[in-house]
């Protein structure tokens, strides 16, 4: 068996004590294969932010472990889970996230900049040509569209080439045909770039364009869909909400 890009033992998130806490992650147990495109999704409040914030070194677990590329990082001190962060983790959000006063070129290669590696303008440029910005180098994010700055983001996730891409909604802000090529994008990236990616989503059309999507429930697994249809995910998504509503 081959070593997962990210796995999560065990996974248990708690928020606050006593009478008011409250546990947004269960013992989870997720493995996500080197070179694949798995979207999570789940019902509004099953945990796939607090999944995503501790499998991104952004906040320790509770319990349990996380396991990047075979290095399990749970216990590293701040300083070395930021440099997990940002060497070894890519990450793409909703709302892009980029420097406004940095060009494209400069926000690509601000990880390798902060990792003290040298910013190698060849690659960074292989880069914004791969995602289609070879002639949007020197804009800023601020004279690009949102398809546009998303394609930056995704860029700057790749550029350190690390172990696991994490998408939190990361075509929440666009359009839908902007979205679909971001994904497009994203797909390909898989493909020939070996990327893994992990894509939290509500959208059952976003959800269809990876391998699999894994589903949680209230801060547990709740099944897995391989080659997942947008007809199929939303039937599954709809289930899961009317279970929950049931609870
Ligand atoms: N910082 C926090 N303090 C207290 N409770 C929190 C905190 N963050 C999340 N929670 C709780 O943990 C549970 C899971 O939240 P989380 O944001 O991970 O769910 P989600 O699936 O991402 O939801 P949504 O789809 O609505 O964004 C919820 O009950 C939420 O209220």
């Amino acid at each position: 068996m081959t070593t997962p890009a990210l796995e999560v033992r065990g996974l248990t998130r708690t928020y606050g004590d006593g009478a008011t806490a409250v546990t947004a992650l269960h013992g989870l147990d997720l493995g996500f294969a080197a070179g694949t495109f798995t979207a999570v999704m789940g019902p509004s409040g099953s945990g796939k932010t607090t999944f995503l914030t501790c499998a991104g070194a952004l906040e320790a677990p509770t319990h349990g472990r996380v396991v990047i590329d075979g290095d399990d990082i749970t216990d590293l001190d701040e300083t070395r889970r930021t440099r997990v962060r940002r060497e070894r983790i890519g990450f793409v959000f909703q709302s892009f996230h980029l420097m406004p006063y940095l060009t494209a070129r400069q926000n690509v290669a601000l990880p390798l900049r902060l990792a003290g590696r040298r910013a190698d303008r060849r690659r960074v440029d292989e880069l914004l040509a791969r995602v289609g910005l070879a002639d949007r180098a020197d804009h800023l994010p601020g004279e690009l569209s949102g398809g546009q700055q998303q394609r930056v983001a995704i860029a700057r996730a790749l550029v350190t080439d690390p172990a696991v891409i994490l998408a939190d909604e990361p075509t929440g802000a666009l359009d839908s045909r902007t979205a679909t090529s971001v994904l497009a994008l994203l797909r390909t990236t898989v493909q020939e770039l070996g990327a893994t990616v992990v894509m939290v989503t509500h959208d059952p059309v976003a959800a269809s364009f990876a391998d699999a999507v894994v589903f949680l429930v209230d801060g547990r697994a709740a099944g897995r869909m391989e080659h997942p249809s947008t007809e199929a995910v939303a039937g599954q998504m709809a289930h899961l909400d009317d279970l929950v509503a049931a609870s």
